[in-house]
């Protein structure tokens, strides 16, 4: 295999979105196949791969996620190794998070734990969500590589290289995204009363978005609203005749959910009267939130209390959502944060992650499975 830090730039080089990753998929095969094969038996799903490594003397069958897709964002890193693709970056480490499961997948291939290990490499983790039909994929076709413990990792740009960050319980949120269209009348930018202007409307729908988590949600509560993505319009002269809204809703727990997306409807109906146009409320993918189990996650983190490398937090949970949870909602296991010590967050064009992480997580992980 080339050598780890070649192989994260190679797969910084091209990112792409879910299910979309036919490069990446040629691209982490090859390595694969460069690896020890006698203990492998390699399987493909989609975008996807699931990689079994036969334990010496197995008494379960441990899980290793990582997921492999890019988002939709022009790289601004300046790095020489950025994105090949336009509009497409991996600003989320999933190239980290692929680097690291190959590292610990070579490793496992030539010096075995007792356990089998099944690596899952899975599509589509921010959008439409590869986990739950990779889970009942496993399920249907091949129960026999269904773990029964799963961890996976994800980067943390806000910690310094060594740092561990988790919690028993829940980690991460549930997520559901939606779509408003708004549907008015298109006219010359002079008449005004000719037309129904779907920006004005769509900028009054955006604020009072505002109010469902400040004015609706019980402030015991958690929730989030965003819209990440606003567009309107063609032309300046132009009265605008159609708005779309992209965004994403965030609570923990799933009455909060369907309170929130209720709210959204009721004051597209608002809007409806108050600019007379038609308010279409859609909705994407949701991903179940991330549950650490108790026992598993407890028992991790004295582990890396013992290791002298690595720095642990107990950390707060977190509203960012992970379909890791469908994975979790059904085998025991546990999600946490490695730091990466980036100024820009994730999801951030300038998104440049310590690529220190990989050299300190691999022997850390694999310490980690030799132990349990
Ligand atoms: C770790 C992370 O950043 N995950 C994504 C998951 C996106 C889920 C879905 N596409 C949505 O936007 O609701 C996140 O944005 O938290």
């Amino acid at each position: 295999m080339t050598n780890l830090l070649d192989i994260r730039r190679e797969l910084h080089q091209i990112p792409e979105l879910g299910f979309k990753e036919f490069k990446t998929h040629a691209f982490l095969m090859q390595q694969i196949q460069s690896f020890p094969q006698e203990r492998l038996t390699v399987t493909t799903w989609e975008t996807g791969i699931v990689v079994k490594v036969e334990g010496l003397d197995p008494s379960k069958t441990i899980g290793w996620r990582t997921d492999i897709d890019g988002l939709p964002i022009e790289e601004e890193t300046g790095v020489a190794f950025a994105s090949m693709h336009d509009g497409q970056m991996h600003a989320c480490g999933h190239d980290i998070h692929m680097t690291v499961a190959l590292g610990l997948l070579q490793r496992l291939a030539e010096d075995p734990i007792d356990d089998h290990v099944v690596f899952l490499f899975q599509p589509a983790e921010e959008g439409p969500g590869g986990a739950l039909p990779m889970r009942e994929w496993l399920k249907a076709e091949h129960p026999e590589l269904l773990p029964d413990q799963i961890f996976a990792f994800h980067i943390a740009p806000e910690y310094p290289v060594g740092t561990i960050a988790t919690r028993p319980g829940i980690l991460f949120a549930n997520t559901g995204e939606f779509n408003i269209d708004l549907i008015g009348t298109e006219g010359h930018a002079a008449y005004p009363h000719k037309s129904r202007d779907m920006s004005v409307a769509a900028s009054t729908l955006l604020l009072q978005l505002q109010t469902i988590v400040s004015r609706s949600v019980n402030p015991l509560d958690s929730a989030v609203v965003t819209v990440g993505k606003l567009t309107s319009g063609t032309a300046e002269n132009i009265i605008s005749g159609h708005a779309r809204m992209e965004g994403t809703i965030r609570t923990f727990n799933a009455d909060t959910m369907a309170a929130v997306k209720e709210r959204i409807e009721a004051i597209g109906k608002g809007i409806e009267l108050s600019f007379d146009c038609e308010v279409r409320v859609t909705y994407g993918s949701s991903y179940y939130q991330v549950v650490n189990d108790l026992d598993l996650t407890t028992k991790f983190i004295q582990f890396a209390q013992e290791q002298s490398a690595a720095n642990v937090i107990v950390c707060d949970p977190a509203m960012t959502g992970e379909d890791f949870g469908f994975f979790l909602q059904e085998i025991p296991g546990f999600l946490f944060w490695a730091g990466v010590d980036s100024p820009y967050g994730l999801h951030h064009a300038k998104m440049n992650p310590d690529e220190g992480v990989i050299d300190f997580m691999v022997p850390f992980v694999e310490s980690y499975f030799r132990s349990i």
